[in-house]
């Protein structure tokens, strides 16, 4: 006997193409909304590339969500085919240095993109070299390939040694390349990143500097229209978008956040097997979003920081308390409590401080010093940012 009951269902009545709401997805030009001043800027730094010529180093700076790294794929992309229009081989590299934070690990993914083995010859493995080899091999890579090479450095300010950005952006009048020329465009969100560097590589990795404002609503709303054929016809409902904008325009007007949680409406629409993507949709998607971030953040802070959050969102939770506030000692109190649950030890007071203040950079949690009165002194206030479930949910899921 067969069995040939379908258990695929095909049929999705929301999406049509959902790759165009996918953050990786790389827009065409005409999709680019409100950045024309921001391309052009870039266009005319890395203009020199495009004839061989050695291009401008960038440092670009802005919120997330923002269209930095979007801007600096596309306008690269677009050098290397009106370079080749002109005989010109560019070719482009681009590194996130929060994954490759190491000099070695940057080096070696520079070299690796922009390699082709068949045509040099050349190995990039995976481990097993010296970083000043893997050097060697990117610059003979470079001049055997390229007339003029760039290189996008994404969130440069994680990168764990200046060396790097010494390197890249002296290879040429240092003599490293014969033939060819380099390029950087170091991307941060960091206003403060420029002051730490050392004032040489300052002076050579920023020779142009642009700031990339946050999105206002009527533009966000503008980016989520241009996307709006990743649904099927009809689907979103009038005050979907609108209300989306004004989600993410409301911290400030980060684009990434607005895409994530028109996706998320429209998933959520799915899996209930709605027709429509709804106002409730979005609600159900802000507090996803919300939470699927904060997740992120808090896998990459240190592991104890996730207690520290669990033990100030279950104090915020008390019945007994009037607000939400609370004291470092108390989290203290509770932060142990829950290291012995989870049979490790815990860290001592200045450490868990230390770690309250990180959450306080990151905008997870805000704090406030207080004056307890006279041969008393300072204590510090914690209050959490988000609600304390969308923080326990958080904490579960970055497991
Ligand atoms: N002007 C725009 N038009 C269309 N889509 C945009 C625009 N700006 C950003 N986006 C989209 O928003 C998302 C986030 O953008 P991008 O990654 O470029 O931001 P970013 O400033 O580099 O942020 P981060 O610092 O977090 O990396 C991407 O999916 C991108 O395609």
């Amino acid at each position: 006997m067969t069995n040939d009951h379908d258990y695929f269902t095909l049929e999705n009545k929301i999406f049509q193409n959902k790759d165009l709401l996918q953050v990786s997805h790389l827009p065409d030009s005409d999709r680019i909304i409100g950045r024309e001043e921001e391309l052009t800027n870039l266009a005319n730094a890395i203009q020199p590339a495009i004839t061989g010529n050695t291009p401008n180093n960038v440092l670009v700076y802005g919120k997330t969500g923002t269209g930095k790294s979007l801007c600096s794929k596309f306008i690269t992309n677009q050098a290397i085919s009106r370079a080749a229009g002109n005989d010109v081989q560019v070719g482009v590299a681009y590194v996130d240095c929060l994954q490759e934070s190491t000099e070695t690990q940057a080096v070696q993914s520079i070299g690796h993109q922009l390699n082709d083995q068949n045509d040099t010859d050349i190995s990039i493995p995976h481990a097993g070299l010296s970083t000043s080899e893997y050097y060697r091999r990117l610059w003979q890579i470079i001049d055997a390939r390229f007339d003029a090479a760039l290189v996008i450095l994404d969130e440069v300010d994680k990168i764990e040694s200046d060396d790097i950005l010494m390197q890249l952006s002296r290879a040429v009048e240092s003599g490293k390349l014969s033939s060819s020329t380099i390029g950087t465009i170091g991307i941060s969100n960091k206003v403060r990143y420029k002051e730490s560097l050392d004032e040489r590589i300052k002076s050579s990795l920023c020779e142009r500097e642009y700031v990339f404002p946050p999105y206002d609503a009527t533009q966000i709303r503008e980016i989520l229209h241009s996307r709006s054929d990743a649904f099927e016809d009809d689907v979103l409902e009038d005050g979907v978008i609108p209300r989306v904008a004004a989600l993410s325009a409301r911290e400030h007007g980060d684009a990434r956040k607005a895409i994530d949680i028109l996706r998320f409406a429209g998933e959520i629409a799915e899996e209930n097997g709605l027709e429509a993507v709804t106002g409730s949709c979005v609600e159900q998607a802000h507090e996803r979003e919300e939470t699927n971030r904060l997740a992120e953040l808090i896998s990459k802070s240190p592991s104890h920081a996730k207690l520290v959050l669990e033990a100030m969102a279950l104090l915020a939770q008390q019945p007994d308390r009037n607000n939400d506030v609370v004291q470092t000692t108390e989290v203290f109190d509770l932060y142990k409590r829950l290291c012995d649950r989870d049979e490790s030890s815990h860290l001592k007071l200045r450490r868990v401080r230390d770690i309250l203040s990180e959450l306080e950079f990151l905008s997870i949690i805000e704090q406030e010093r207080k004056w307890a009165g006279k041969g008393k002194g300072n204590y510090m206030e914690n209050q959490l940012v988000d609600d304390p479930e969308v923080i326990l949910a958080a904490c579960e899921k970055s497991n």
